[in-house]
């Protein structure tokens, strides 16, 4: 089977939409192997390509005034990303920063397009200061620096020009707005808070006086919310202030856009892993009218709103539909009595060699696991198995996401295809720790609750070998970046579910992996996994490395040597101790990749050389 990897690892994507004021668009196609910047004059236009790197650009956004668009592009996917500025009428390019050791986060334009702001750790590489660049100078001004290390974002400019909202991250569910005057760097602290509460996207409101942005202050869902700028002086004041826009019930609100000018709203729910689309306006501070626009059953990604305020523009896919952009032009006056908002495809990328008609769409199932909770899951048998007591039995891959604050969702995925024609059943949970089911849920794998999860893992397997339809001894573990820990945990805590495991950019040893991650995000991840300081031990206790010696089951693993997040000193060291117990390794780093493999000639090799293991093996 692995001559037909490349028939689907050729299917093309299109993702990050941004719109100019003349109404064309622009976005990142990986049609050349790389994702680059490519533009299209209107719907199904044939695109054409703007920039021609080797390395892949990591996101693209067209100046509200027209005459640039920004875009970020690293090297061998370090993720120290520099900012180029394209003259989309010359198709010349300009670098904006030249700071290899540097990570430049981008942020917002000024409204009146010729000024950009951003992130950036170039003062310390544990920190992350907000700069200002006018276009034409072409110098960074340093605008405000921070006090504090990791993530800190630019977020939004304010219409007025005046000034910036900027969102700190400390943790997966725990983050900080300040506001932060443009002209002498001044930073108000806008929601202190108590406890872990998510306050993401923040935009300025119509008049200015608000921010709106996702948040679960006042639910275990995010919502749509409003913070009154001049009432949240303290944390009590805070809490008040912030009053719920748009509620999903028990589903987040996980996207949104708002023009503050015409009031123009956007925003997506994620139902179950699906998401629906919804387009309207405010109709007063914490009010709005909105209509369902109509989309594929799949995942929205990167909700925009074009410069006119009105247009909106996101990257919508399916378990049968390769990443596309979508464009919907809403009527001037939207309300729930309106059927439906209707959209455009404006990008068609190619399929590769599989029709997508081709592609099979799994099943949400919902499994018990050893406390009583039921975990969803996403469950596709290959075509010809039937569900019913007398069916042929296939080998199963338990696909596990990273994160692990993420979501496993029915977005399209060329690999669960593959496996599938290849005869393989795909069970791809989300299990607790995941995001997309609330607070409460994300957090029942923190610190010392992490090997919870793994026995998730051992319950979903259980419940595969259930069913008639699975092969009991062909149970495949997989899953990459934390996905990656959680399959070295599995077949080290449970070492006899396994017929063979594949690792990619995984953890395998907590203490070195906190120690060698990059400096800026070391305080977020101690917030999730444990610190350094006070739970080395427990960390020690539950690293795969040191029960390396529990493992049955071949094992291969793949990284990034410019990996800055997971070391690739993980890799080598689970591969080295895992091949001296005697048990089959196969290791592939890339000299040229990091914590995702960017070039598609890699993954296809990397993809062939799992197929083949995987046909040894299983
Ligand atoms: C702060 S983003 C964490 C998500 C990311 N995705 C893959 O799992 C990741 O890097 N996770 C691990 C490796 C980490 O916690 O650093």
């Amino acid at each position: 089977m692995t001559e037909n990897v490349k028939r689907y690892f050729t299917a093309r994507k299109t993702t990050t939409p941004t719109l100019a004021p003349d109404g064309r668009l622009a976005f990142l196609a990986d049609t050349t192997g790389t994702t680059q910047v490519w533009t299209a004059d209107e719907p199904g236009a044939w695109p054409r390509q703007r920039t021609f790197y080797d390395e892949r650009v990591s996101f693209v956004s067209w100046s509200p005034a027209g005459g640039s668009v920004v875009f970020g592009k690293d090297a061998g996917a370090d993720e120290h990303d520099q900012l180029f500025r394209l003259d989309p009428a010359t198709n010349a390019v300009e670098q904006l920063t030249d700071d290899p050791d540097a990570i430049h986060r981008w942020g917002a334009w000024h409204p009146d397009g010729d000024r950009i702001a951003f992130a950036a750790n170039r003062r310390d590489a544990a920190t992350f200061d907000v700069y200002a660049m006018d276009l034409d100078s072409g110098d960074p001004e340093l605008l405000s620096e921070s006090d504090e290390e990791g993530f800190l974002s630019v977020a939004a400019w304010g219409p007025d020009g005046d000034r910036l909202v900027v969102q700190r991250s400390r943790a997966s569910s725990d983050d900080d707005l300040y506001v932060v005057d443009a002209a002498t760097g001044e930073r108000r602290h806008v929601t202190p808070h108590d406890g872990q509460v998510r306050y993401r996207q923040p935009i300025f409101g119509p008049d200015g006086d608000a921010l709106y942005c996702l948040s679960d202050a006042n639910a275990d869902a995010k919502e749509l919310v409003r913070i009154d700028l001049a009432a949240a002086t303290d944390a009590d004041a805070v809490a008040d202030s912030t009053e719920t826009v748009v509620s999903g019930g028990e589903w987040s609100i996980d996207g949104f856009a708002l023009d503050a000018a015409t009031g123009r709203l956007a925003l997506t729910r994620n139902v179950d892993g699906y998401s629906e689309l919804r387009v309207g306006r405010l109709t007063d501070a914490t009010e709005a009218a909105l209509a369902d626009a109509e989309i594929p059953d799949g995942v929205v990604h990167d909700l925009t709103l074009g410069p006119d305020g009105e247009r909106v523009a996101a990257t919508v896919s399916a378990p049968d539909l390769n990443h596309s952009v979508f464009v919907a032009d809403p009527p001037e006056e939207v309300s729930e009595s309106l059927d439906a908002v209707p959209t455009e495809r404006w990008t068609r990328p190619s399929p590769g060699g599989v029709e997508l008609d081709a592609y099979d769409s799994p099943d949400l199932v919902r499994y018990e696991t050893f406390d009583g909770r039921e975990i969803p899951a996403y469950f596709t048998l290959p075509d010809g198995v039937a569900e019913g007591p007398e069916t042929s039995e296939v080998p199963v891959v338990v696909d596990i996401h990273g994160g692990p604050h993420h979501q496993r969702r029915p977005w399209f995925r060329p690999i669960r295809q593959y496996f599938l024609d290849a005869g393989y059943a795909v069970f791809e949970p989300n299990v607790r720790g995941s995001s997309g089911y609330g607070r409460e849920y994300a957090a029942l794998d923190d610190v010392e609750k992490r090997m919870d999860s793994v026995r998730d893992i051992a319950k979903a397997v259980e419940w595969l070998r259930d069913r008639p339809q699975i092969d009991p001894d062909g149970v495949v573990a997989y899953g990459r970046s934390y996905g990656g820990f959680m399959v070295l945990a599995a077949i080290t805590e449970y070492p006899d579910l396994w017929a063979a495991a594949v690792d990619f950019v995984g953890i395998a040893n907590w203490v070195t992996f906190l120690e060698n991650t990059g400096d800026w995000r070391r305080s977020h991840r101690e917030a999730e996994y444990g610190s350094l300081a006070d739970d080395r031990e427990f960390l020690e206790s539950i690293s795969p490395i040191h029960s390396a010696d529990e493992i049955r089951c071949p094992l291969f693993v793949q990284h990034g040597a410019n990996d800055p997040r997971v070391p690739v000193g993980e890799a080598r060291q689970i591969a080295d101790e895992v091949e001296s117990q005697g048990v089959p390794v196969e290791t592939l780093v890339f000299e040229d990749e990091g914590h995702h493999t960017t070039k598609l000639d890699n993954r296809i090799e990397m993809f062939e050389r799992i197929a083949a293991f995987l046909d040894e093996h299983v």
